[in-house]
């Protein structure tokens, strides 16, 4: 896999701030990956999207987007390779949702017809074909967020870069717009950066997942493998956080199998042997399940699973 973007040793410190946001980060984004970017509050997410999106530059090291360098001279031209959807989504309310989608290009100086052609096409791809004549006011959060979806596409990236994309979404809302950002990285083979706090979205989505925390990067690679064997106390700690531990009862404990595939017959088997299936969570890499055992009762076996 060639790379998308990279980072070499970049460290990044704010004006009249003691400590650095970002320590020499080195990081390579696999090109037609789907990568997640995870870090608690202040790890430096947000200073990594304003870097690849160009609103601040590094302090030392660089940035290469499809092996070019971002620098203050190439960045405008890069930018165009890049496109952003928001946490907010970032519509602009006096606009119809057509206007929305079709700004960027329209900023560029293409054609009246060409624009709109090229948006048609895509709110038909995040399923809001016939809406562009509505306000961004008369659209649901999820509807806002296909818009953003649809606008960032226009101008033909090749990296989509989604801050905190389904952050301010309900579950169920979130899920389907997570749906849509794999099937369009699936089908235009795009690159995309997913920046989050959220582990369900890396599970979720992710092929690669990278872990910041204070501005380090501590952990990287494969989501399955860094989900299965997490090297870093951080790390951990994330996967710790999405335990569904509150759905234990007086006396039981937890634990979490991965199996390779939805298995209805070992989960069966588990139910018959006293484990109380609390959660399951199906991902690219096979199911993830938690049990809620009574300490008492004998520890559930199952061949060929891994705990
Ligand atoms: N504009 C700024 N000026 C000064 N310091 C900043 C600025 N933006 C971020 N910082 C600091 O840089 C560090 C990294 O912040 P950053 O916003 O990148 O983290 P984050 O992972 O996005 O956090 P959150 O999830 O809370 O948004 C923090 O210590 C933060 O206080």
């Amino acid at each position: 896999m060639s790379t998308a973007l990279e980072f070499s040793h970049v460290g990044k410190r704010y004006a009249g701030q003691a400590q650095a946001a970002l320590h020499d980060l080195s990081l390579q984004v696999p090109r037609g990956s789907r990568t997640g970017i995870i870090g608690r509050s202040g790890a430096g997410k947000s200073t990594l999207v304003r870097l690849i999106s160009g609103l601040e530059t590094p302090d030392s090291g660089e940035l290469r987007l499809q092996g070019e360098q971002l620098t203050p001279a190439t960045r405008r031209r890069l930018q165009e390779r890049t496109g952003l959807v928001f946490q907010h989504f970032n519509l602009l309310a006096q606009r119809t949702v057509l206007g929305n989608v079709t700004l960027p290009l329209e900023l560029r100086g293409a054609p009246r017809p060409l624009r709109e052609r090229r948006a048609r096409e895509l709110l038909d791809l995040v399923g809001l074909g016939g809406l562009g004549e509505r306000y961004p006011a008369q659209l649901s959060g999820g509807q806002k967020q296909r818009v953003g979806i649809a606008r960032a596409l226009v101008t033909e990236p090749a990296l989509l870069l989604a801050d905190e994309a389904t952050s301010a979404l309900d579950p169920e809302t979130s899920a389907g717009i997570l749906d849509l950002l794999r099937r369009i990285q699936q089908e235009r083979d795009l690159t995309l950066v997913l920046v989050t706090h959220q582990l369900e979205v890396i599970r979720a989505v992710t092929t690669h997942v990278a872990v910041l925390d204070g501005g380090h990067l501590v952990e990287s690679g494969e989501t399955g493998e860094v989900l299965r064997r997490p090297q870093h106390a951080v790390t951990r700690a994330l996967l710790d956080a999405h335990r569904p531990d509150d759905a234990l009862r007086g006396g039981e404990t937890l634990r979490h199998l991965t199996l390779s595939a939805l298995d209805g017959a070992a989960l069966a088997d588990l139910a018959r042997q006293g484990a109380r299936i609390v959660r399951a969570e199906t991902h690219p890499q096979g199911v993830d399940v938690w049990l809620a055992v009574r300490e008492a009762a004998p520890q559930p076996a199952l061949h060929g699973v891994g705990a």
